[in-house]
């Protein structure tokens, strides 16, 4: 096996490449000898920064020429964020293992403010995640939701130039980028419940490469993919990508597996809340059940005048 080279696609922002270097340093890690290969592409996601991302529209706007490159051969393996990846996936791909969760959880992110509850009503907050927007809006509807986007550097660059009184981001990426110092308060899951998969890495490969699945095996954990399975599968039930207002999170406690999902309108003026629990081997019905809570309650009428 000494003298395989696994190809992995990845976008080029400093997060993305981060998460591909560490796939593949735990990949020679494990298997000395191994040698690996950055494949660096650019997405359409990538290329359209100055639209807000629920306008760009379109599943999988930071995952396609990654798969792209693996159906033709110019790459082996895709290192995702979980975050990003749609729920289905094209012919011949799939996702293999899913690592072990960073912090999932949104940060809180000010120079002026020591927490949420610090600012005042009317704050210039930058997000362009309709999610972490509809929670913020609830509590604060009288605040003024910018646009942000760009990499994790930019976002704070942004910050730092007084363009926003805070701005919310992902605590994992942060530390990853050695940045937690940057993270004023991370927000509870009350405050801000996750996006599904938010903190978790994922490898996608083609289905019939046996070979590449007996390397990406040890990278498996079990208790981050049941979470992520139990996420994804609400979103899947709700049609959801990751440029709609739905987070769901899971964790487990002993041998329970504990859901909170969320829907809201854009405005914050509607938020639709469900939680369950199940067994460990339960997770897929656990989220469809959430789902299914949050649609009956009015979700899909919120979700249809988004997609529409
Ligand atoms: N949608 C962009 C994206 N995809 C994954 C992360 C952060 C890392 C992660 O959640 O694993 C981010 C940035 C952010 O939300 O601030």
């Amino acid at each position: 096996m000494t003298e395989k080279i696994i190809r992995i696609a990845t976008r080029q922002s400093p997060l993305a490449l981060w998460q591909a270097e560490h796939v593949a340093a735990r990949l020679q890690q494990a298997f000395p000898g191994l040698k690996t290969e950055l494949v660096k592409m650019v997405t359409r996601g990538d290329k359209m920064l100055d639209a807000p991302l629920a306008k760009v529209g379109g599943k999988g706007l930071f995952v396609k020429e990654l798969e792209q490159g693996m159906l033709e051969g110019t790459a082996d393996i895709a290192v995702h964020s979980m975050k990003d990846v749609p729920v289905e996936f094209p012919d011949g791909l799939h996702l293999a293992v899913i690592l072990d969760r960073e912090d999932p959880t949104d940060a809180f992110v000010s120079n002026s403010y020591r927490s949420l509850a610090d600012l005042p009503a009317d704050a210039r907050i930058g997000t362009s995640s309709l999610r972490r927007q509809c929670q913020i809006k609830e509590k604060f509807p009288q605040a003024e939701i910018l646009s942000l986007r760009g990499n994790v550097n930019t976002r704070l660059a942004k910050l730092d130039a007084g363009e926003y009184d805070a701005i919310i981001l992902a605590s994992a990426g942060l530390k990853r980028l050695g940045l937690a110092e940057r993270i004023t308060a991370p927000l509870t899951p009350d405050e801000s419940l996750p996006a599904m998969g938010q903190g978790a890495i994922g490898i996608e490969c083609r289905i019939d490469d046996a070979e590449i699945h007996d390397y990406l095996r040890v990278l498996h954990d079990e208790d981050t993919s049941i979470r992520v399975n139990a996420e994804r599968a609400m979103n899947a039930r709700l049609n959801g990508g990751c440029q709609v207002p739905i987070a769901g999170f899971a964790e487990i406690r002993g041998e329970r597996l504990f859901m909170r999902g969320l829907v809201g309108s854009p405005d914050g003026k509607l938020l639709y809340r469900a939680e369950a629990e199940s067994g460990l081997d339960q997770a897929e019905q656990l989220g469809q059940g959430i789902a299914d809570d949050l649609l009956r309650q009015g979700a899909d009428k919120i979700l249809r005048e988004l997609y529409s």
